[in-house]
């Protein structure tokens, strides 16, 4: 929603159509096109590109590590057989697309403190599989058929609006929830966890920025990008300068515990810094600042509504 957003601000609000196969609330509905696509679907994804003259796909329809894990069967359809629909209809109409990847596509055989752009990628989860599936699908297309595909390797965003979708960073989005909330997080990762992060502003700013780019600065077709890197104890620390009753008690989940073990602890983002010129402008502590303020905001209006 966010990148749409900031898509329809450079180029106009019809420009951009929202897709899911869920009922979007109502300022997604009034802020723009918005229409029901799911990736399974490919006739009718046919349709939607062919009615509308699409000619960027932008193809985020996935299920996160964690809840990939719990349902293998679903997680490859969507990830897999759903990818292949949309790598298919944007080869069939010459568009240019969109995929992210993410700091899941390695695993415990990668290096971790920096992981590289290009490296071992043995991920153990059906995520990373089907993720590292993706990267190399769309470079395939793209060097034999010349799709113009982009892939950026995310980290684990962090946002006040969007929940979280069943993935193994999202302590890191339910912390902010919890300070303020009843000021007691349980979090299911060890308290000296790291994995790389990012505020989504950033995340956003850079797809659009990426897609922009003009293909000749390409060296690579899947970029690592990299904001910070904390663990729950440090995030934790950051959020008491501004809370200090903040109590946050550890219980890991093996399952999740297992995932994060084995993701990279930092990224190395090089590449893209220097061929389009990637540069963060979040830190752990003014991602912090913004989010209790976002967050506190978002709350108020909330309960503004309800009143009503
Ligand atoms: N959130 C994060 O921290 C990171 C996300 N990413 C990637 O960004 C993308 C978006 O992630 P999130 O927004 O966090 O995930 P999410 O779980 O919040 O959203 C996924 C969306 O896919 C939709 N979907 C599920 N089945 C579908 C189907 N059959 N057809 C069409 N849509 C379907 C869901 O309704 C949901 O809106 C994913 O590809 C993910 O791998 C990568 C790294 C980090
Ligand atoms: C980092 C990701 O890809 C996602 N947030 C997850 O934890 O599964």
């Amino acid at each position: 929603v966010g990148l749409a957003q900031m898509l329809r601000n450079q180029y106009g609000p019809e420009s951009v159509i929202l897709s899911d196969i869920k009922k979007p609330p109502a300022h997604v509905y009034t802020s723009g096109p918005f229409v029901y696509a799911d990736v399974l679907d490919y006739n009718h994804l046919r349709e939607l590109i062919i009615n509308n003259r699409i000619t960027w796909l932008v193809h985020y329809s996935a299920l996160l590590s964690a809840v990939g894990e719990a349902n293998v069967a679903l997680a490859r359809k969507i990830n897999i057989t759903g990818l292949h629909n949309i790598l298919d209809l944007a080869q069939e109409n010459c568009l240019r697309l969109f995929v992210p990847s993410t700091i899941g596509a390695f695993g415990p055989s990668s290096p971790r403190d920096p992981a590289p752009d290009l490296c071992v990628q043995r991920p153990r989860t059906i995520y990373g599989v089907s993720k590292v599936h993706g990267e190399l699908m769309g470079e395939y297309l793209h060097h034999k058929y010349g799709l113009d595909f982009r892939c950026l390797r995310y980290p684990g965003v962090i946002s006040v609006n969007t929940p979280p979708g069943g993935g193994t960073t999202d302590y890191a989005v339910q912390i902010f929830h919890d300070a303020l909330s009843t000021g007691h997080h349980e979090c299911y990762l060890r308290p000296d966890t790291r994995l790389p992060m990012m505020h989504i502003s950033d995340c956003h700013r850079a797809t659009v920025e990426f897609m922009q780019t003009p293909e000749c600065q390409l060296s690579l077709r899947t970029y690592n990008i990299a904001a910070m890197s904390f663990t729950p104890e440090e995030v934790a620390q950051e959020i008491r300068k501004h809370l200090p009753h903040l109590k946050v008690t550890y219980n890991p989940d093996s399952v999740r515990q297992t995932i994060a073990d084995s993701w990279p602890v930092r990224f190395d983002d090089s590449n893209a810094r220097r061929d389009w010129g990637w540069a963060p402008a979040f830190g752990l502590e003014e991602l912090v600042k913004d989010m209790l303020a976002n967050r506190n905001h978002s709350h108020k209006l909330l309960k503004t509504i309800h009143q009503c």
